[in-house]
């Protein structure tokens, strides 16, 4: 197995991504996790571009021990100058100089001749080696520039005593084939290379940054330079996790390992996320929120029978939590019976076919299902819905600023079939109350009403709850639905149907029909 040394930008190129702006704390508790996690080389910063960018250059390589410190600097006596005066107090201090050496870069942006490049490049060398014996150069845009004169360039960073020389794929204009081939080139083709490490550099311009660091290391590369996250100029750097998690799940394919402790990669991503402000979007290989969450009832199925049907790495092996089986609209009977054992309740055969009906019902309703949501359906379940009197059909309400609240409602009764009337009330639930009292011949006091909210969001569950009163019985209800009035209809009905059932329970069966036992309250 090669060793791959991690070269981490997180702190230089991850901090050029549009709207990101640490401090010097920040960036100083970013280095120390960074070092937690094992990577070879920190990119500190760039020190000559601010005052602000030195001290925390400076403050990185006085605190940060154990790892090489590094700081970019452009090919000139002053940014070199600034970089060493950083990272003077660095355990093992890299300075990294760079010059573009493409022919869109050298003439449009340097206003340099190749020849002009090649000297300056040779000037730069020169310089960082005489303050650190650590050199980095990159020929920044080396993607589009022309291979022999890459090789040049390649040799005078060798010559003058470089260490390190980085091929960046600067806009992410690359495929992996064609990466790939550039280290070979140089490799072959640059008197010296074999005294240097080669480095790639990969941009997500076109989605590729990994796939084509992983080319780079098929094709001999010893460093790689990443962010946590992908996070870096325009779409961003190769994701630092991701490359490790593809040598450390892969290794017969790149034969390849690095000093990562993968345990920290998840803490270092949420670190990174969290300062930076950039969220990580769910969906992101291995620290996205859904990188080990399992929707689907067959996924589901198969990782409760065993986990390799689904998964490549164990959500452990890089800190994150344990796999989700997240419930909802795509889920099936063997997940959602492992889900609600978990919330204490152990239900089979047709009691589980009848919650598990509520909650797919619910799904389609809402996007989030929550553990709340579930523990309301399992909490309906728990009366006895064969006993019940009456079950609601359907609700019609009409309501507004102007006119009488008006409920059409239609109940179900074993004995009767579907009963229907209307009623006009003070606001929308009372008429629905009334128009339940009308079919029931039920005369009940409403005591208390609450209506809560089991969740948050606009598709919150309402919770109804309702007491009500005839003569010595006193009854609750209970329910929640999507809909207010809904889940208020049901609750008071729930708490009516109680009523029957506790009148029946006082008195004799013969108690069920309030309307033929007219002298109850006498
Ligand atoms: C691919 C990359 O990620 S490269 C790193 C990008 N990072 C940054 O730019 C970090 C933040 N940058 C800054 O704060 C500023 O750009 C500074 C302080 C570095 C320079 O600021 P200014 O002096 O105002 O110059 P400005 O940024 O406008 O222009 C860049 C100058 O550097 C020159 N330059 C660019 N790259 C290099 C290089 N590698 N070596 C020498 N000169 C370079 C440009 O040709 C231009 O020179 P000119 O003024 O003679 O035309
Ligand atoms: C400075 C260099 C290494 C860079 O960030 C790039 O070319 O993308
Ligand atoms: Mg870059």
């Amino acid at each position: 197995m090669r060793k791959i040394e991690i070269f981490d930008t997180t702190l230089r190129d991850g901090e050029q991504s549009p709207g990101v702006s640490l401090t010097q704390e920040e960036k100083l508790e970013i280095a120390r996790q960074l070092a937690r996690l094992g990577v070879n080389i920190i990119e500190a910063g760039f020190a000559a571009s601010s005052k602000g960018d030195f001290e925390s250059v400076q403050r990185i390589a006085n605190e940060v021990r154990g790892v090489s410190i590094c700081s970019l600097a452009r090919s000139t006596e002053k940014d070199i100058d600034q970089a060493y005066q950083a990272l003077k107090g660095a355990e093992h201090p890299r300075i990294h100089v760079f010059l573009a050496t493409s022919p869109i870069h050298m003439q449009h942006k340097l206003r340099m001749t190749p020849e002009q490049v090649l000297e300056q490049a040779e000037f730069a060398v020169k310089l960082a080696r005489k303050y650190v014996p650590d050199v980095e150069f990159s020929a920044e845009d080396a993607g589009r520039s022309d291979l022999d004169f890459l090789v040049k360039v390649a040799e005078v960073a060798a010559k003058w005593g470089a260490s390190v020389f980085n091929i960046p794929d600067t806009v992410g204009y690359l495929t992996p084939d064609e990466y790939g081939q550039i280290f070979k080139y140089i490799r072959d083709h640059a008197s010296g290379a074999d005294k240097l490490k080669l480095s790639a550099h990969c941009h997500d311009d076109l989605g590729m940054a990994v796939a084509n660091s992983l080319a780079a290391i098929l094709a001999g590369a010893d460093q790689i330079e990443g962010a946590i996250n992908g996070i870096g100029e325009r779409a961003g750097n190769a994701a630092i996790e991701e490359v490790v998690l593809a040598l450390a799940t892969r290794p017969t394919i790149y034969q390849a390992t690095t000093s990562l402790d993968l345990s920290q990669i998840a803490r270092t991503s949420r670190l990174v996320s969290k300062l930076t402000g950039m969220v990580v979007q769910p969906n992101k290989a291995i620290v996205g929120a859904n990188a080990f969450a399992h929707e689907s009832g067959i996924h589901q199925d198969g990782m409760l029978k065993e986990k390799s049907t689904y998964e490549i790495i164990r959500p452990e092996t890089v800190g994150m939590a344990d796999t989700k089986l997240v419930l909802g609209k795509h889920s099936g009977r063997h997940a959602f019976k492992d889900h609600i054992a978990s919330l204490g309740y152990d239900l089979d055969g047709e009691a589980l076919n009848t919650v598990f009906r509520k909650f797919k019902d619910l799904c389609d309703k809402k996007k989030y299902v929550t553990d709340e949501d579930i523990l309301s359906l399992l909490l309906e379940y728990e009366v006895d819905t064969s006993k019940l009197s009456y079950r609601l059909e359907f609700m019609q309400v009409s309501c507004g600023t102007h006119g009488v609240p008006t409920a059409t409602v239609g109940l179900i009764d074993d004995e009767q079939g579907l009963l229907q009337e209307a009623a006009v009330g003070n606001g929308a639930f009372d008429a629905i109350s009334r128009a339940i009292d009308r079919i029931t011949g039920e005369q009940v006091e409403l005591l208390h009403y609450q209506i809560d909210s089991v969740t948050g969001g606009q598709d919150a569950l309402a919770e109804v709850r309702i007491q009500i009163r005839q003569g010595e019985i006193v009854s609750n209800g209970r329910a929640t639905s999507t809909d207010t009035l809904e889940a208020g209809a049901r609750a008071y009905l729930d708490a009516v149907n109680r009523l029957i059932m506790k009148r029946m329970d006082t008195f004799g069966k013969d108690y069920r029909r309030m309307k033929e036992k007219a002298d109850l309250h006498a």
